[in-house]
């Protein structure tokens, strides 16, 4: 009955997609699994074809498994199909001009997308002022001192890269990985409950639960961009040597070319355009770093000939973003783990503005699109056996993806896992570089490998496929050993790590900055090593200072400092008591 009153609904000639019919209104919300649903969208492809749709609690969903379909839609149709769809958990998100990437396509949205090209390209051109090679150096210490902690000084690794990038200094990374982590929550199919049961979205703030968490978060997000921003115009105005999107866009401000000065928008809309920047970064790239390690203890034969290959052409050196024409195994590793285990695998939906016909099937206006990145990686005449890792996919020629000149290719530029159309993303020099270096220095460093039992002697088990299942999913916690491969290549850590340390700028040359630190150092029993991230620690109130090491966290009291000035107020987290429990 169902199907006969859609179809006597539609324009004469056209069909209703296939798909699987469920209950009226609520749709097969129940057949969806909390855990990794887009396993149920790509099944779902493999019964109706590569685009289907569903109805979820009223709404269209159209769920499209073929890159083919994905671009003759996304990207060929694209006056119509660049929209986004309301977020029931973040129901401004259209509209409000906070998050570029889910904005509708409004004038605001051009406009971002414009500044946020601008900025990216500056950067890119200065070969992204060598931030990500000092942190990945530190992140290979870290990871030599104590690998179970490799959750942790992944995220560290993105989000300080990230802020670097975005502001010229890693301080806002720890608060910027709390707000950003709400974000993903507040926006994630299952995340906040208003976005699985859209009309909760119309309970009242006084009494909603997921509005006045977000609201918090928000709020905390506002004052740590606003402090960053003063930060750059502080290190601007003092001349300190800190690059950043940021003081990319003051600088513009300050062009004797009024053309120029005019041309990118308003400080605060620039404001909001690079913490996008940051929180994209600060969410994503962590996913397919974790994930390489995944595919390390399961394919040993992967590992031993990526370091073949980095031994040699860099005869023992680490590698480094100049090296990348010489090493087309690494950025094929690189490429292969994000089409292995997609880090957005349901995508970024889009929606479509107008009634729509593809191959004789109507879309209605105002359907949600969605690329399903897991199902597109999954399509055997593209990728033959694709649940095998195997980076010889991009290197040999006899498969579909090869591509020449090998010192070019393969490389991110234009792959399906980042996105259709005008809304592709915009952060691609940033995801390579960052994964060049990190995946490169950890198979220069380490051999990646299963624990065995000391008792048994049998190995760990290591999951295949357990992944978090909201928008950006990673690999949940696994045992591995990374086992340095040699005295000389720690040695060569520890040199790297001494010297991608801070050359003392900002704070650090202000005295209302100083601190004591030897105090916190003895609390900690601290090595060396320490010092380090004793730059992080953050002062509560004033009065205490905050610090977390491996698990544990330790109040330091009393702070000597006088109470921060505003530029560094992310630092404190005052107010906020939730901001206590970020690591560190
Ligand atoms: C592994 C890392 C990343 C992956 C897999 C990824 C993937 C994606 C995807 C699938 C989209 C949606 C495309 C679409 O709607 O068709 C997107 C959008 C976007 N990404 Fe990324 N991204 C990553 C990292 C980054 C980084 C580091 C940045 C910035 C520094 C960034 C900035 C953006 C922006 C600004 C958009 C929104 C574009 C728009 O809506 O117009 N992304 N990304």
């Amino acid at each position: 009955v169902q199907r006969y009153l859609e179809r006597r609904r539609l324009p004469p000639g056209v069909r209703p997609l296939p798909g699987p019919w469920g209950i009226p209104y609520i749709g097969r919300v129940h057949d969806v699994p909390a855990t990794a649903p887009w396993i149920k969208f790509y099944e779902w492809g493999k019964k109706y074809g590569p685009i289907y749709q569903t109805k979820i609690f009223g709404t269209v969903h159209v769920w499209i498994s073929s890159e083919k379909v994905a671009h003759e839609l996304l990207s060929k149709r694209a006056a119509i199909y660049s929209d986004r769809p309301l977020i029931p958990g973040l129901p401004d998100n259209r509209t409000s001009g906070d998050y570029l990437a889910l904005l509708g396509r409004t004038e605001t949205w051009k406009r971002q997308r414009k500044l946020c090209n601008h900025l990216m390209h500056t950067s890119s051109l200065d070969s992204l002022h060598s931030y990500p090679t000092r942190e990945r150096d530190r992140f290979l210490y870290l990871m030599y001192h104590d690998a179970s902690q490799y959750l942790e000084w992944i995220e560290q690794f993105t989000s300080r890269t990230i802020a670097r990038l975005s502001w010229g200094t890693p301080r806002p990374s720890q608060v910027l990985r709390h707000t950003t982590f709400g974000l993903l929550e507040s926006i994630s199919p299952a995340g906040a409950l208003p976005n699985l049961i859209g009309f909760l979205r119309h309970v009242p703030a006084a009494i909603s639960p997921w509005k006045k968490k977000e609201g918090r978060r928000h709020a905390l997000e506002d004052r740590l961009f606003r402090a960053n921003v003063g930060f750059a115009e502080h290190s601007l105005a003092k001349g300190w040597p800190l690059p950043s999107f940021m003081r990319t866009f003051l600088e513009s401000k300050q062009s004797p070319d009024e053309r120029e000065r005019t041309r990118w928008g308003e400080q605060d809309e620039a404001m909001h355009v690079v913490g996008l920047m940051a929180i994209a970064g600060a969410l994503t790239i962590g996913s397919p770093i974790q994930s390489y390690l995944l595919a390390m203890c399961h394919y040993p034969e992967w590992q031993r000939r990526l370091q073949d290959e980095i031994d040699g052409v860099l005869q023992g050196r680490c590698p480094q973003w100049e090296d990348r024409e010489r090493l087309p195994l690494l950025r094929a590793v690189v490429k292969e783990v994000i089409r292995w285990r997609p880090p957005v695998p349901t995508g970024i939906p889009h929606a479509v503005e107008k009634n729509d016909v593809y191959n004789g099937y109507f879309i209605p206006a105002g359907a949600t699109i969605h690329a399903l990145e897991w199902a597109i990686t999954r399509d055997e005449t593209t990728y033959p056996e694709p649940e095998t890792f195997n980076p010889d996919r991009w290197l040999d020629p006899m498969y579909p993806t090869y591509r020449e000149p090998l010192t070019h290719y393969p490389n991110l530029a234009g792959f399906s896992q980042f996105g259709f159309g005008r809304r592709t993303c915009q952060g691609i020099p940033v995801v390579e570089q960052d994964l060049f270096l990190t995946m490169g220095g950890l198979a220069w460093a380490f051999d990646i490998r299963k624990q065995r039992d000391p008792r048994t002697g049998n190995e760990k088990p290591v999951h295949w496929l357990d992944y978090t299942p909201l928008l950006i999913a990673k690999p949940v916690q696994f045992p591995f050993d990374a086992v340095p491969r040699s005295d000389d290549k720690v040695a060569r850590m520890r040199a790297m790590f001494e010297a991608a340390r801070e050359a003392p700028v900002g704070h650090d040359q202000d005295p209302t900055w100083l601190m004591d630190i030897s105090q916190f150092e003895k609390d900690l029993g601290a090595q060396r090593i320490y010092k380090d991230y004793l730059t992080d620690i953050r002062c509560v109130g004033g009065t205490q200072f905050w610090a977390r090491r491996s698990g544990s966290e330790s109040v330091l009291a009393p702070a000597p400092a006088p109470a921060p000035p505003t530029v560094d107020e992310h630092e404190n987290g005052a107010g906020l008591p939730e901001v206590r429990s970020v690591d560190f």
